[in-house]
């Protein structure tokens, strides 16, 4: 599969990582464009301008929405002979994307960071798309992770939990070491515990035949230190009310994005 990628950063170099490790895609395979030369997987061509020659068999979109514009003058030419154009930009959907890059198949997806270890969630927005480019876009997502098919208000909450998702988690990582090294954990042994705490964690409910729920409840002893804590957390509902208010943060962020795309 011949790929060309506008835009290769932290994200879309992360899928590209995947790609290359899993064989999903031979590096030879890939042309990137950025505006300057970065640390990519050996053998990946990158340059200032798309190659000339046939369009390949796709085409991902990995700058920032706002450089959309920019870049749809820069290359929107040389992508119109390309059958699919797979994006992952926030709050740009389908019909901004055949606005700026008329031709290909537009693909709006969200994937997240863990893709490049083949343990990330990518979104995928395009419910009318045909057959086989469905099939050929499962067979290229297939190797980051789980791949959902979403469209309208679900894909938008699926976007936000799949896509801002590891920066909640993360940001809860610190939040554990910092109340452990408050009450007298040193610094690097918090930020330890914390990781493996929740590495650990997060394995065991990936395998482990029960819900998190039942699995908290396993942790809990009756009367038990760990149902004291979960007390804090339940008390007036404040962990799921505190996640409701991040992912609808999100999720308005997206739709103003969107708003601003569409003019
Ligand atoms: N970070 C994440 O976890 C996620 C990000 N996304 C989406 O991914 C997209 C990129 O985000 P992220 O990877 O974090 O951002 P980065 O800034 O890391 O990547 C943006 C890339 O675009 C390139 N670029 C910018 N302008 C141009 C141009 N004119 N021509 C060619 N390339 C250009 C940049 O390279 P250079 O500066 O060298 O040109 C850079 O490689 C966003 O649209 C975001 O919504 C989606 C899900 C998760
Ligand atoms: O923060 C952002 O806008 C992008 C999209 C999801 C994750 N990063």
């Amino acid at each position: 599969m011949r790929v060309w990628m506008i835009g290769c950063g932290n994200m879309a170099g992360a899928m590209l990582t995947r790609w290359i490790e899993s064989g999903a895609v031979k590096a030879e395979a890939v042309d990137v464009v950025n505006r300057k030369d970065r640390a990519l997987p050996a053998g990946v061509r990158q340059a200032r301008a798309l190659p000339t020659g046939a369009a390949p068999d796709i085409v991902v979109l990995g700058v920032k929405p706002q450089q959309l514009d920019e870049v749809a003058g820069h290359y929107a030419d040389r992508v119109a002979g390309a059958p699919i154009l797979l994006s992952i930009l926030a709050g740009v959907d389908a019909a901004v994307l055949t606005r700026a890059f008329p031709g290909p198949v537009p693909v709006p997806m969200m994937p997240n960071l863990p893709v490049a270890l083949g343990q990330g969630v990518c979104v995928v927005n395009a419910p009318d798309v045909p057959t086989e480019v469905r099939a050929r876009v499962d067979a290229l997502l297939a190797p980051l992770g789980d791949v959902i098919w979403a469209a309208g208000t679900v894909y938008a909450a699926a976007a936000v939990l799949a896509g801002c998702g590891p920066a909640y988690l993360f940001r809860f990582i610190d939040a554990l070491a910092r109340a452990a090294e408050a009450m007298g954990v040193a610094h690097d042994d918090a930020a330890r515990l914390a990781l493996a705490t929740v590495r650990g964690a997060a394995a065991l409910a990936a395998t482990d035949p029960r819900s998190p729920g039942a699995l908290a409840d396993a942790v809990a002893s009756p009367g038990g230190t760990t149902r004291a804590g979960l007390n804090v957390l339940d008390d007036g509902a404040a962990l799921d009310r505190l996640m409701q208010a991040t992912l609808a943060a999100s999720a308005a962020r997206a739709e103003e994005m969107a708003a601003a795309a569409r003019g």
